[in-house]
């Protein structure tokens, strides 16, 4: 659990636009790294590469590598649907299974993974799941009932409940609070704050308070200019990005110059 991700020289294209350029960077377990930048930058491309979901769009590639601690996650012999079972991912809008009950939808991932377990093994991993994400205590009693019943923070908790009930390494989360209201958001936090006790996360955020909020480190995306690709411009602790960056791009950006 809690892996490290190294990213070497990574270009990210589709088809032949070359979307972002030459990233590296080191993401460091049990931490929350967010990425920060102006829209079209590539931050939620960049986020799609660590776990191949990029290369589902037609046509879509990766140039350079992406370690998980020694494991070479673009290496030839690499099944790319367990890397995505290894490194989960939660996206903008909570997408439950919409007909789905609420238990189902945290089984969900450990049947499309082929576990098969007895009842009371499935009872216990659901319950676990749905506590880690602080969400058991207001479902306990409504398990059977249809996930998309549940207030769009609840939704997104139930997400998060069935990206984790598979045990991944690390959790991705693209803008995962972007289309929830203060209080949800305010639980996600905190919910950040609990799981980077067990996971890597990752998180792509316009917000850049909830960057200082919940991220120990912070990187940095911008243009390389108008019609350029995206490249990370900056990486580093958090406190050091928003008092002291080391580039004057990163400072106009957190200044509220431009983006
Ligand atoms: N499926 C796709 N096919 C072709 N180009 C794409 C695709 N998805 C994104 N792009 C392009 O890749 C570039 C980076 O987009 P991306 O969505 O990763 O940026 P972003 O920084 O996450 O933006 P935002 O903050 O607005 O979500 C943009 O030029 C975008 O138009």
């Amino acid at each position: 659990m809690a892996k490290r991700i190294e990213v070497k020289d990574l270009d990210i294209y589709y088809d032949k636009f070359l979307a972002v350029q030459g990233v590296s960077m080191t993401i460091q377990p049990r931490s929350v790294t967010a990425l920060i930048g102006p829209s079209g930058c590539g931050k939620s491309t960049f986020l799609r590469t660590l776990n191949r979901m990029h290369e589902l769009v037609p046509n879509a590639r990766v140039d350079g590598k992406i370690f998980m601690d020694d494991d070479d996650l673009y290496g030839a012999a690499v099944d790319p649907v367990n890397v995505r079972r290894q490194i989960g991912m939660v996206f903008q809008r909570p997408n439950p299974f919409p007909t789905m009950s609420i238990y189902d939808n945290v089984a969900a991932g450990l049947k499309l993974n082929n576990k098969r377990l007895r009842k009371a093994e499935m009872d216990e991993v659901v319950e676990r799941a749905l506590s880690a994400a602080n969400l058991w205590e207001e479902v306990k009693d409504r398990l059977p009932k249809p996930g998309s019943g549940l207030s769009g923070g609840q939704q997104q908790r139930l997400c998060i409940a069935r990206a984790i009930a598979v045990q991944p390494d690390v959790l991705l989360m693209d803008e995962p609070c972007s289309a929830l209201d203060p209080i949800s958001t305010q639980a996600i936090e905190d919910l950040m704050l609990e799981l980077k006790e067990k996971y890597t996360i990752v998180i792509v955020t316009h917000n850049m308070q909830q960057a200082a909020r919940v991220s120990d480190m912070t990187g940095f995306f911008n243009l390389r200019g108008v019609g350029q690709p995206g490249e990370l411009v900056e990486i580093d602790e958090t406190t050091k990005i928003f008092s002291t960056p080391s580039k004057k791009a990163t400072e106009d950006y957190i200044s509220g110059r431009f983006g």
